[in-house]
């Protein structure tokens, strides 16, 4: 039977008293882009920190292609790259410079360094950069040199914990693009507590709140659990309120303004079909119709109810 990339079994931290993460599971069997989502303090950190052997968990295990990372550490790092959340990066070395440190760190044999360095500086985008000060590159270029640094010694497995957080919008999409690459032969995991990030990047997604998994299944399947549940009417000459809500499918009617209405329906394929159709043979006048998605904390709240399946 085939290894599993990576599984987490029942991983529980506590720093001090209280419980940072409790009871994750997962496990990741193919290559492509799993999402951590999860707000601020939802127990992401925690949770790649032991999946990549930097903190040692409380309770729980975590296997890489077999290996425990207590048991066998040596043997589970080999097949780990990661990108913390704040990457100790020396800016007073050049790329090249720190590159090769790197993979003098990942123990590839001396005659092998400067193909790897050349290897990953030229997947990642910063050939060009090789002489240049790591403290004068642009944040875009930092975040590249350390997914080099990620995938030197070809892990099968990429931790990038919110690697785009704090770039500008153009240096996102060029770091999305580069993490697509890398994840055309490997596993990555990759964290943020924006939802549109993990969209826009993965097929897979975790969700965590409160150190708990909240949901976890495919990016298709998330996008369908989020379809939107209200729509906004604007009328020119709009109806009573008992017309809208015996509308099949809506179950709940407000008032905006006197002529805008938002009005919740359970999920229905045909609900503004319905609606345009009523509004023209009724005469209410429709101007403007707007599906409306739930903000993330609503999500949260939603999911934080509900039964999470464990394989991504
Ligand atoms: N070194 C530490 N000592 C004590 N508590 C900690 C420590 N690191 C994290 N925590 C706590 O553990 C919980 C989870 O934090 P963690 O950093 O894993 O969350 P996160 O999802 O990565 O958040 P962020 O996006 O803000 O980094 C939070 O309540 C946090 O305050």
């Amino acid at each position: 039977m085939k290894k599993s990339i990576v599984k987490l079994e029942q991983l529980s931290h506590r720093y001090s008293k209280d419980w940072a993460i409790k009871d994750i599971s997962f496990e990741i069997n193919k290559t492509g882009i799993v999402g951590l989502l999860g707000s601020n303090g939802a127990g992401k950190s925690t949770t790649m920190n032991i999946l990549c052997g930097v903190l040692s968990q409380t309770e729980g295990r975590v296997v890489i292609e077999g290996f425990d990372t207590r048991e066998h550490p040596a043997e589970a790092k080999k097949r780990i790259g990661f990108l913390p959340q704040n990457a100790p990066l020396y800016l007073e070395v050049t790329v090249d410079e720190y590159l090769t440190y790197c993979a003098n760190l990942r123990h590839i044999p001396a005659n092998k360094i400067k193909a790897a360095v050349d290897e990953v500086k030229e997947k990642c985008g910063v050939a060009h950069f090789s002489k240049r000060l790591l403290g004068n590159l642009s944040g875009g270029y930092r975040q590249r040199v350390g997914i080099a640094q990620a995938i030197i010694h070809h892990p099968l497995l990429v931790v990038l914990d919110e690697p785009t957080n704090g770039l500008d919008p153009n240096q996102i999409l060029e770091v999305r693009h580069l993490i697509k690459e890398i994840a055309e032969e490997r596993s990555v995991i990759f964290s943020s507590h924006i939802l549109a990030e993990i969209q826009a990047t993965c097929h897979d997604i975790i969700m965590i709140e409160g150190g708990k998994i909240v949901f976890s299944d495919t990016m298709d399947s998330f996008n369908n659990y989020i379809e939107p549940n209200s729509l906004v009417v604007t009328f020119g000459n709009p109806p009573e309120k008992e017309k809208l809500a015996s509308l099949p499918g809506i179950n709940n009617v407000e008032y905006i303004t006197d002529k805008t209405i938002r009005m919740h329906f359970n999920i229905t394929p045909d609900i503004t079909e319905n609606i345009v159709e009523t509004s023209v043979a009724q005469g209410w006048k429709l101007r403007e119709i707007n599906l409306e998605k739930s903000a993330l904390d609503t999500i949260f709240a939603q999911l934080s109810n509900k039964k999470p399946n464990h394989t991504a």
